[in-house]
């Protein structure tokens, strides 16, 4: 589905991105771990075309994408769950879903569906973004991604500021999304989560990959825990 292959990103010339390489399997999960400022937003900015990287490849479905403007990466059919959300806080839930549809025959995200999967969405279909909880505005931020119909999904840090019981709710999210066949690429902090829902984990440290393996092969991985992720085993 998605092969990022010994990309190199900067900013201005900041070098921050020294040759990631990550995949997404087709109806799989993959997820980039690593402390704060090592490289995982970046390496999302860089596939959907934001910072895009000077070095490397990037390709979708087949095709080469990383000179494409982003607007031309949404179009092939990756969508984009923002850190910090990004609501439209002056448009009512059924608008800030509506504005980002677009009509494909091959996944079918439509209102009705994205009602069925966020009934929470539904009762407060007529409130406006700003005034949602934390939990219910990450709902409507993973439901708009959805009305693009996207292929691929990448999802920066979906738990960031929740409660605990939002983080379950936004894990149920992401399991039935996966049972759907969707695939996905997601930034996470909350590693615990990030291993009960991952098909496959990379772990980030100064903008290279240090560590890419199964959940399992992460959890008996004392020496990476400890060293790039601050567990104690
Ligand atoms: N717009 C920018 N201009 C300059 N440097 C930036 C910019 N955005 C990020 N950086 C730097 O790039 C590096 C990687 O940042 P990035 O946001 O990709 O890390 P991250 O692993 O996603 O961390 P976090 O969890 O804090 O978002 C950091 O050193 C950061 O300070």
């Amino acid at each position: 589905m998605l092969q990022v292959d010994n990309i190199h990103s900067y900013y201005g010339d900041s070098h921050v991105l020294q040759g990631v390489s990550v995949n997404v399997k087709k109806g799989s999960l993959s997820v980039l771990l690593g402390r704060n400022g090592m490289g995982k937003t970046t390496t999302i900015r860089s596939i959907i075309g934001f910072t895009p990287p000077r070095q490397g490849k990037i390709r979708f479905q087949g095709n080469e994408i990383q000179k494409l403007p982003s607007y031309r990466v949404a179009q092939l059919g990756i969508g984009l769950v923002p850190q910090g959300r990004g609501v439209f806080p002056n448009l009512t839930v059924k608008e800030n879903l509506t504005i980002a549809a677009r009509n494909s025959s091959r996944r079918g995200w439509t209102l009705d569906r994205i009602y069925e999967l966020f009934p929470r969405l539904k009762e407060r279909a007529s409130s406006m973004g700003g005034n949602l909880s934390g939990g219910e505005q990450q709902m409507l931020t993973i439901g708009r991604a959805l009305m693009t119909n996207p292929d691929l999904l990448l999802l920066d840090e979906p738990s960031e500021g929740l409660s605990p019981l939002m983080v379950q709710e936004v894990e149920n999210i992401i399991s039935a999304l996966k049972q759907e066949g969707l695939s996905m690429l997601m930034v996470e902090q909350n590693i615990s989560m990030a291993l009960h829902v991952a098909d496959w984990v990379y772990v980030m440290c100064k903008g290279e990959v240090v560590f890419d393996g199964s959940p399992d092969d992460l959890k008996r991985n004392d020496a990476v825990k400890h060293k790039y992720l601050g567990m104690s085993s």
